[in-house]
């Protein structure tokens, strides 16, 4: 669970986020929209306990990222928009790499399935990376996050620059973790994808969060319509 209160930061006269109030549960996905410079980065990055709030509490799985950082942090799989992997090794030879880093130790046979769960298909498997396109990386770095059980997942821009067929195969991969009692968190400007894959949705600009929907209550056309009213007015 992920639970935002009160967060304010600031840099010099820059207000970075303003008061912010979020709340994402066990088997939710959350999609923060924003512009460029609307905060999405500054909150997970407070979420991955790398900055500090001026004021305010952060909080997962009901402890503090302040105070524990890493603690929180071994709860958190964090995928940037753009998975750092080793190019020269496979996509088993990565995973089993970050799983030894992190201290831990699993067969051949489970580390495929990790990476099968998470959508890679077999015959990628035991291919070098830097043949891998950015949808196959990402991809490795959510089977390192489910290797390592993660229970928080933050996602950076994870649909920008995947084709359609690989950013719904996202989609759906999203949805079955959240299915298996995830907390999903994905910062984005794409509005059509958050609606779709996102339970709930808030928009965030220059760090105030201007509204929060279910994703439910509104179509792809009225939340592009609403977002757009916000960022003009
Ligand atoms: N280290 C920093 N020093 C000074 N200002 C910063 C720093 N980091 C962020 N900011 C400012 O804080 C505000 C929020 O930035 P942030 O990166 O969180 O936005 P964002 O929504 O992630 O933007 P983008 O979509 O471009 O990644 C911006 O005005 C940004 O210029």
């Amino acid at each position: 669970m992920i639970q935002i209160n009160e967060l304010t930061k600031k840099y010099g006269d820059a207000t970075a986020l303003e008061n912010l109030n979020l709340k994402v549960g066990k088997g939710e996905i959350f999609g923060l929209l924003g512009a460029n410079g609307a905060g999405k980065s500054t909150t997970i990055n407070t979420l991955l306990g790398f900055i500090n709030p001026d004021s305010g509490s952060v909080q997962i799985n009901e402890i503090d990222t302040v105070k524990n950082a890493q603690e929180t942090r071994k709860l958190i799989g964090y995928i940037p928009e753009n998975v750092n992997l080793y190019p020269y090794l496979s996509g088993l030879e990565n995973l089993d790499y970050f799983c030894k880093l992190a201290g831990l130790k699993y067969t051949k046979s489970e580390l495929e399935e990790f990476l099968s769960t998470c959508g890679l298909e077999t015959k990628a498997h035991a291919k070098k990376v830097s043949g891998y396109s950015k949808g196959m990386r990402q991809k490795v770095g959510i089977a390192i996050a489910y290797a390592k059980k993660a229970q928080v997942y933050l996602l950076d821009e994870p649909a920008s620059g995947l084709d359609p067929l690989a950013s719904n195969e996202l989609s759906v991969l999203l949805k079955k973790l959240a299915a298996e009692g995830a907390t999903i968190l994905m910062a984005s400007h794409d509005i059509f994808r958050v609606r779709e894959v996102c339970n709930r949705i808030g928009i965030l600009k220059n760090g105030i969060l201007v509204k929060e929907l279910n994703s439910q209550d509104v179509s792809a056309n009225e939340l592009e319509t609403l977002y757009l009213k916000f960022m003009q007015n």
